[in-house]
């Protein structure tokens, strides 16, 4: 590992961690599993997942999330039929007292685009706080705040709780993934 901030990860496949990253190193892999969605009014589902968080030397970890289709056919979508993506940046910062920041930025192909901050203790991390940003033509998402940690096994748990089309805070997806790689 190494405290260069310049660099953009060597050849080699060997990676430099920042070191301003420490805090979030248990993340930086690949993940894989199984998650369920739902909401108010919207009929229940399961979904595959792979993400990825990516050091590359410089002070973010490069984040990655596919999804896709995992129950039986409906609306058009087959097992492995492609769902929601997305992608940005996670980053840590000093906060007040001695506190962890989390800063992450995600961007997804519908039209939205969002700013969470949050904390790290351990090995669980709440992205409490949010901004969302989307297009006219975008859904109507006002707020979203997730949560994510190590569970039983080391695997990584998640829930993503979101405030949209003018219903209270409630769940929409929620998943359990396997690491499948460093
Ligand atoms: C793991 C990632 C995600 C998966 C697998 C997923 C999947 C789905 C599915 C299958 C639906 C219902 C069918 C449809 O309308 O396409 C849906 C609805 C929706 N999703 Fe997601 N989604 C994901 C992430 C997100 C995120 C990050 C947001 C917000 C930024 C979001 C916002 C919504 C909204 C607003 C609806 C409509 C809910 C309603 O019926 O009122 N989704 N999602």
């Amino acid at each position: 590992m190494s405290a260069q901030g310049e660099g953009r990860g060597r050849p080699g496949g060997v990676v430099d961690l920042h070191a301003s990253l420490l805090p979030l190193a248990f993340l930086v892999g690949t993940w894989r599993g199984e998650g369920v969605g739902g909401y108010e009014g919207l009929e229940g589902f399961h979904y595959g997942q792979e993400i990825t968080f990516a050091a590359d030397g410089r002070p973010a970890l490069g984040y990655v999330s596919h999804t896709w289709w995992a129950d039986e056919p409906r609306d058009g979508r087959e097992p492995g039929s492609p769902l929601a993506t997305e992608t940005g940046f996670w980053r840590v910062q000093p906060g007040e007292d001695g506190a962890t920041v989390i800063e992450v930025t995600l961007a997804h192909p519908f039209g939205i685009a969002e700013i969470y901050v949050g904390s790290v203790a351990g090995t669980r991390i709440d992205l409490d706080h949010n901004v969302v940003i989307r297009t006219a033509t975008a859904r109507d998402v006002t707020r979203s705040v997730r949560l994510y940690g190590l569970v039983e096994g080391g695997d990584l748990a998640y829930a993503i709780d979101m405030e949209a089309g003018g219903k209270p805070m409630q769940s929409h997806l929620s998943a359990r993934l396997r690491r499948v790689s460093d």
